[in-house]
């Protein structure tokens, strides 16, 4: 053993061995396929630099990713993770291919497996049935209009509690948390309505899970998919939060299943929301009252996460660049002079629809799986094999000069003004165009981006109307935290409220 023959013999092994790993791992059907490696690397592609480049990665994706768009911004390119390659997809043609694709080619739902496990993190039922979706693209976007009066209220009520500003004193509040907490509340008066929407131990729990099931991902996926269950078995809370739902969501749907069983689906007096909305579709074992609280839950989490995470992007923003303040205090005041409050009102306000735009921070979107055994193959030629994550690099799109003017100014009104020089064929803050991707294009584009868009504008527009806003430290804007693809907003980063001064 201790002749150094033996060393070197070993350190060939090693290598091998090693090397046969990686490929077994990174490239387990790409073997077959050598398309694969004509896509281009972007980071470090050597023996060891490219699993140094996959820890790296949790800490600059979004670097790396703008690297890639700057060299291949027509194409497609690869990034080395720890067991795999993941594969960025760039410009109008092929993004709008990636939105195209059927289900059975490239597979939203296995796509996102690969970033929320949904089977383990919240419940096998909603990502093998998610009949919810079509109640959140129908009847909730349907009925936003007659919801509108009760969004409003929830809005104005909730601020009052959570700010607590009464006097002209600057009140300086962690953002993220009072955020999370009227998204909650607003978008529960729609889903179930009151007074359960003001309950707080109901709010709290919706807002645990929902952060609850970020946090628990962002672990899993790190690791190989054979450990994944056991992970998160130590460590997610879902059936805590999931008995507590249960305790107190659980009897309003008894009583609405019962209501139902006694007088028909349309039963006098039926509220109109989510859970009634729900009821009109849910089928066979999903209409029990746990199998609904669980969809109820689900639609917290998309709804709370991305909402609350936008909307604070905007308040940090707003409050960075306080000059902004009163054209939209202005705006409001006036639209709603003419108009009054309502949802078609909203319509009008478009400095506050242009200043919410593009707040979706992440690197990425549209994440997606080729599930089609003889692999993707987009039209310029590049082959993606069967198994391999693809997604668009979504950050990059939006501070492209090719798609916007000086993007890496902040300008709020960049959209408004925009609409005014065209006139027609604009833009709003719910566009799915290729360039426009908070809410990803085509086949899955978001849903509940209606539904997301009325209450976020409806809350801004309340903010600058009734208080004045600034940041804790003038023009200092709080750092965003990084993990791999996610960029999110500071979650202790605060802001300084008080009453409306003139
Ligand atoms: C600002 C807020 C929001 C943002 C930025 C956002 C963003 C997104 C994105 C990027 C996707 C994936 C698109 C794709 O992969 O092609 C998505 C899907 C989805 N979102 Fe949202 N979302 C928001 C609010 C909401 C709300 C409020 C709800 C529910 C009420 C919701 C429900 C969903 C659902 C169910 C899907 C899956 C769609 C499918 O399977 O086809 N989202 N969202």
């Amino acid at each position: 053993m201790d002749d150094p023959r033996f060393l070197v013999l070993y350190g060939v092994l090693a290598v091998i061995a090693f090397a046969t790993f990686r490929k077994a791992l990174r490239d387990p059907k790409a073997r077959l396929i050598s398309q694969v490696d004509t896509i281009p690397i972007v980071g470090s592609s050597g023996f060891l630099s490219s699993y140094r480049n996959a820890f790296a990665f949790l800490a600059n994706a979004s670097t790396l990713i703008q690297q890639g768009y700057d060299e291949h911004h027509q194409g497609v390119f690869r990034v080395a993770r720890l067991f795999r390659w993941e594969y960025v997809v760039c410009g109008p043609k092929l993004v709008k291919e990636v939105g195209a694709a059927p289900e059975h080619i490239l597979s939203f739902r296995a796509g996102l497996q690969e970033i929320i496990p949904t089977r383990l993190v919240i419940g096998a039922a909603i990502s093998d049935n998610p009949y919810h979706h079509r109640t959140i693209r129908t009847s909730l976007t349907r009925n936003l209009h007659a919801c509108f009066p009760d969004v409003r209220d929830e809005i104005i009520c909730a601020f009052n509690d959570v700010l607590r500003v009464e006097s002209s004193e600057w009140k300086t509040l962690p953002v993220l948390p009072i955020i999370m907490a009227v998204v909650a509340r607003v978008s529960n008066r729609i889903f179930v309505g009151l007074p359960l929407c003001r309950n707080k131990t109901y709010l709290q729990n919706n807002v645990q899970f929902t952060l609850d099931v970020v946090r628990s991902s962002q672990r899993i996926v790190l690791f190989p998919k054979f450990l994944q269950p056991f992970v998160a078995s130590l460590i997610t809370n879902r059936n805590k939060s999931f008995a507590t739902a249960v305790k107190l969501l659980g009897p309003t749907i008894e009583d609405r299943l019962s209501k139902e069983r006694e007088m028909g689906p349309d039963w006098p007096g039926k509220p109109n929301d989510f859970i009634s909305w729900l009821l009109e579709t849910a089928e066979g074992e999903e209409r029990t009252a746990p199998a609904l609280v669980l969809r109820i839950l689900n639609t917290n989490f998309a709804a709370i996460h991305t909402s609350s995470m936008a909307f604070t992007h905007a308040l940090f923003d707003l409050a960075t660049h306080p000059e902004h303040l009163l054209p939209m205090r202005e705006e409001v005041e006036c639209v709603v002079k003419e108009e009054g409050w309502s949802k078609a009102a909203l319509n009008s306000m478009v400095k506050v629809d242009s200043f919410l735009r593009l707040n979706n921070g992440g690197a990425s979107v549209m994440h997606r799986k080729v599930v089609a055994k003889e692999g993707f193959q987009f039209s310029d030629g590049t082959i993606l094999p069967h198994g391999a994550l693809m997604y668009v690099a979504s950050r990059a799109t939006h501070y492209d000069e090719a798609n916007f003017e000086n993007p890496a100014k902040f300008d709020g009104f960049r959209f408004a003004q925009e609409r005014q020089r065209r006139r027609c064929c604009f833009t709003d803050v719910i566009s799915t165009a290729v360039d426009h991707l908070p809410f990803g294009t085509g086949k899955h584009a978001c849903p509940g981006r209606f539904f997301a868009a009325t209450e976020l504008k409806a809350m801004l527009a309340h903010l600058v109307l009734n208080y004045d806003i600034k940041a804790e430290v003038e023009g200092v804007r709080p750092p965003d935290a990084v993990f791999g693809v996610r960029i999110t907003p500071n979650p202790t980063g605060k802001v300084c409220f008080r009453k409306r001064m003139d």
